[in-house]
């Protein structure tokens, strides 16, 4: 097993084309084997940022730093997007095989996305074409492919925002035993508080792209779906909604204070100086 790397965003900003800024000053870490989520209202910068983090998206300012390193090329980063996007002339173990062949490794040996399609339960799926597998054994296929390399970062873009509930339990419960045997750093985005309190260790709120509370998650491992019915579930989802619903106010506000009337003639900047 790899070991797993520690993430720090030190004064991370992102602006685009010169006139959005789409992340802020952003400063945390998510420490070696923790999972962390980020969430917030759309459009606060959350995709920006792990995108950042990827190595996808230059940061305009700040750093992101993994300690010990992670090489993407080496697969010791990987991606998982909310669609599963797999190849669809490729069985699942081809698809799985693919990060094998396209980073340095370059082999054909089949036992590595062997063992990652059975972490994910599709040992009975190996041969078949995406479109022979239903939209959750699909994700399941590209999540044995992000992992195929065994990495040390494991960054997810609302991975099972596209599911059904019942099913986005699943495959989350199905994360939390992948982490337990892989023991990668996770950061992932999500809109949804009870995915988010279901996984992480920590939950990281952004507004208007900067951070606005980073909160720990008091419920210990090993977790399972379970932890949604308890009181104590209940009382958390409370305050993170909370800290959601601080976000977006915050947002609503320096929304209407950087869309200022003509006469006003202000900048988003000279606002916030
Ligand atoms: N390539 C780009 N060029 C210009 N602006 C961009 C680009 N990518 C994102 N943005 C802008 O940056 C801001 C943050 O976008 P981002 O996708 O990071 O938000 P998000 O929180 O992930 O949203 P959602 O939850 O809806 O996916 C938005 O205003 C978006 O329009």
């Amino acid at each position: 097993m790899s070991a797993a790397s520690q993430i720090q965003c030190r004064d991370v900003s992102v602006v685009f084309d010169d006139a959005v800024t789409a992340v802020r000053d952003v400063t945390f870490t998510a420490a070696a084997g923790e999972i962390v989520s980020l969430i917030g209202p759309s459009g606060c910068g959350k995709t920006t940022l792990l995108r950042t983090m990827a190595g996808l998206q230059s940061a305009t300012a700040g750093t992101v730093t993994l300690e010990p390193a992670a090489i993407a090329r080496r697969g010791e980063i990987a991606f998982v997007f909310q669609q599963p996007a797999l190849l669809p002339w490729r069985t699942s173990l081809q698809n799985a095989s693919l990060p094998l062949q396209l980073t340095s490794s370059r082999t054909d040996d089949p036992t590595a996305a062997l063992d990652a399609l059975r972490a994910v339960r599709l040992d009975d799926a190996v041969d078949r074409f995406p479109h022979q597998l239903s939209g959750g054994m699909q994700m399941r296929v590209s999540i044995a492919r992000a992992l195929v390399t065994r990495p040390r970062v494991l960054l997810l873009d609302e991975p099972f925002a596209a599911l059904d509930e019942m099913l986005r339990n699943e495959l989350g419960q199905l994360l939390l035993d992948l982490w337990q045997q892989y023991g990668f750093t996770a950061v992932m985005v999500t809109h949804n508080i009870a995915e988010s309190i279901l996984l992480s260790h920590r939950i990281v709120v952004m507004g208007n792209g900067v951070v606005s509370e980073i909160i720990d998650n008091p419920m210990p491992y090993p977790r399972n779906v379970d932890l949604l019915r308890t009181p104590q579930f209940a009382d958390f989802y409370g305050h993170v909604s909370d800290a959601m619903r601080r976000a977006a106010e915050c947002e609503t506000n320096l929304n209407t204070l950087t869309k200022p009337s003509n006469d006003q003639r202000v900048t988003s900047e000279e606002t916030f100086r």
